[in-house]
């Protein structure tokens, strides 16, 4: 058994361990700060910040030196001048719906862009790549939203390949939570970034063709019990009423009266039938492909986490 365990490509730390690794890493983040990155329900304290996360960005900062010695390697072969080209650092964060993968990808987001060697981050979220409501309602999988076939993986494919080609100027479409829908008149524009940061649900998957995480350099899988993630899920629908629900143009503002009761069977039913599928079907078989499990306790802390090394 222990044989198994020392050839085991991922090697298991408890937070105890892994916030050793911070090493002399400083905290560039306040209070304040946090509380604007955190999403609603999220629990993160700065003392998580400074024990998961500061070790993360740590480990991704020796990673990008260390990424661009191998594609610097690789243009020499070429005969291409290596100074003319530089790749972002393209990181993956997947995860179910309710984990907390904005919250995730926004600490560090922030973190990475304090270090002086990769200072320009862009954070990109694959609900932008989501069919618009029309062609969801054509192709008649409006209830799949999120699974994998709801999503134009070929625009989602070209536009990682050319920011990680180095392009100029590269645009993403728009998600609303509010309208439901892709904005058509609106889009978000990188422009050659250090570093890209794409988060979203089904950004592991693999596929019969090349697929987006062929071209993570890292990728990160947040991770907790199911029944955990149900139970997040529904108090954030719960909440929501007091929030996004509220606003008259909210798709959901139907839901906003609902007294308790009634609100946490409606949550209930569209986690059973719709994201939990979602997640033992098609997000959750991707997580032994992350390079990083970062893994919550039923009251959010990361306690856990498990690096691949090989
Ligand atoms: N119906 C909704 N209306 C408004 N905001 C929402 C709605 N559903 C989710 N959100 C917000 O969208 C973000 C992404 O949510 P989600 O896809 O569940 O991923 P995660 O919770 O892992 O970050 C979160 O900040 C969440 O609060
Ligand atoms: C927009 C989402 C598909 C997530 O998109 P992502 O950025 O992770 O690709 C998801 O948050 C969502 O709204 N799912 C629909 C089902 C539900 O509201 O519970």
């Amino acid at each position: 058994m222990s044989r198994v365990r020392e050839l085991s490509p991922y090697v298991e730390l408890h937070r105890e361990q892994w916030r050793e690794l911070r090493s002399s890493t400083p905290l560039p983040l306040t209070a304040d700060e946090l509380v604007k990155l955190r999403g609603l329900g999220e629990q993160v304290d700065l003392a998580e910040v400074a024990e998961v996360y500061l070790p993360l960005s740590r480990l991704i900062n020796l990673q990008v030196a260390a990424r661009q010695r191998l594609y610097e390697a690789t243009t020499t072969f070429l005969g291409e001048d290596c100074r003319s080209t530089k790749a972002p650092y393209v990181i993956g964060i997947a995860g179910s719906v309710a984990v907390g993968k904005s919250t995730t990808a926004r600490i560090l987001r922030t973190l990475l862009a304090r270090w002086p060697d990769h200072p320009r981050v862009d954070l990109v979220t694959t609900d932008g790549f989501l069919y618009p409501r029309a062609e969801l309602m054509r192709r008649g999988i409006m209830h799949r939203k999120g699974f994998p076939e709801s999503y134009d993986r070929r625009a989602l494919l070209r536009f990682v390949t050319e920011v990680k080609s180095g392009a100029e100027r590269v645009s993403a479409p728009v998600y609303s939570h509010l309208a439901y829908d892709i904005l058509p008149d609106r889009e978000q524009v990188v422009q050659q970034p250090d570093i890209l940061i794409l988060e979203g649900l089904n950004v592991l998957q693999p596929g019969p063709r090349l697929t987006v995480s062929d071209l993570f350099d890292f990728s990160i899988y947040v991770d907790a019990h199911i029944d955990d993630i149900e139970h997040w899920y529904v108090e954030r629908f719960l909440k929501l009423r007091h929030t996004a629900f509220a606003d008259p143009a909210s798709h959901f503002h139907h839901f906003a009266g609902l007294p308790d009761d009634e609100a946490r069977a409606e949550a209930r039913h569209l986690w059973r039938t719709i994201n939990e599928p979602n997640l033992m079907e098609n997000i959750k078989p991707t997580r032994p492909r992350a390079t990083l499990v970062l893994r919550k306790d039923a009251d959010h802390t990361i306690n856990r986490v498990r690096l691949r090394k090989l």
